[in-house]
């Protein structure tokens, strides 16, 4: 059976990377053949794993340099069933493509909002004036792109190749080590990994609120590895929190953490145990 895995497009986006590298890891280690799907956002690359119309999405979670794809988080929290089956980790490394031959020309530069907070300072200091605009994906203004004057867009050396776009600057982001996590999303149920993943409401805005369920984890010397709060949106002051934590959902210590937790939370989601699979910066990769 080929599986089906959505990913945010069109083809030369970053998710795209990530997706193929998960998909040739699945064929070396599982002899399984995959297609890709993609989808025009990440809400709806989600969207078709919960309704069954893919067996897995690739999403952006987090990145070093601008910090969480908060779409991810707040749609995995929506959508019932889904589970976390892997975590990628790939290197970022933007290029400006152009076609114009000096930066002076460049009037308007476009790409996805969490590209061009990545490059926030460069871009400040290198092309002052010019106005952003923010896409859907780093790819998706790279067609129009071959016939647009005095325009520019953050994406990948590898997009460069797949759009046949020249690039004007080589390397943009503020920060060298710049990578972004990646969650592989399916619906079946992960009890083994290194890292577990959980979102959950308290039952009050009252002091100890937060700490009560993050204490369930310290007595049990559980690391915490990531926590991150997002608004509830049922009103102003009301937050969800996700957090990380380094454990298997086959180790007691863990099982009591999660027997405990309900007693401090509203709604407790296990979003999935899981391992990470880091890709590695190749030519095409980047
Ligand atoms: O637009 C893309 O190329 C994507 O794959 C999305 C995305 C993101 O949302 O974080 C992925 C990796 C980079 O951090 C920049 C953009």
């Amino acid at each position: 059976m080929t599986l089906s895995i959505a990913y945010l497009g069109p083809v030369g986006t970053y998710t795209e990377t990530a997706t193929l590298a998960y998909t040739q890891w699945l064929q070396e280690t599982q002899g399984k053949d995959s297609i890709l799907c993609p989808y025009p956002s990440i809400a709806q690359t989600l969207q078709a794993v919960a309704t069954q119309e893919a067996d897995f999405a690739v999403v952006p979670v987090e990145n070093s340099t601008e910090g969480s794809v908060t779409i991810t988080l707040d749609t995995l929290w929506q959508l019932e069933g889904l589970q976390i089956q892997k975590a990628l980790v790939l290197p970022i490394h933007h290029c400006l493509l152009a076609t114009v031959s000096s930066l002076e020309e460049i009037k308007t530069v476009y790409s996805h909002p969490q590209a061009l907070a990545q490059c926030q300072k460069t871009l400040e200091s290198r092309l002052p004036t010019v106005q952003l605009v923010p896409t859907a994906s780093t790819a998706e203004a790279l067609q129009s792109l071959k016939t647009e004057k005095n325009s520019g867009a953050i994406a990948s050396s590898r997009a460069s190749q797949l759009y046949n776009l020249p690039i004007l600057i080589s390397y943009l982001n503020d920060y060298p080590d710049n990578c972004t996590r990646f969650w592989v999303v399916g619906l079946e149920t992960t009890t083994e990994g290194k890292y577990l993943s959980l979102g959950f409401s308290t039952p009050a805005n009252e002091p100890g609120a937060l700490v009560r369920p993050l204490a369930v984890f310290a007595q049990r010397e559980i690391n915490l590895t990531r926590i991150e709060s997002r608004p509830t949106k049922r009103s102003l002051g009301e937050y969800l929190f996700f957090i990380d934590i380094e454990g298997s959902l086959t180790q007691s210590p863990v099982q009591a953490a999660l027997e405990e937790l309900p007693k401090y939370t509203e709604v407790l989601k296990i979003f999935g145990n899981y391992d990470v699979l880091s890709i590695q910066a190749t030519g095409n990769n980047k």
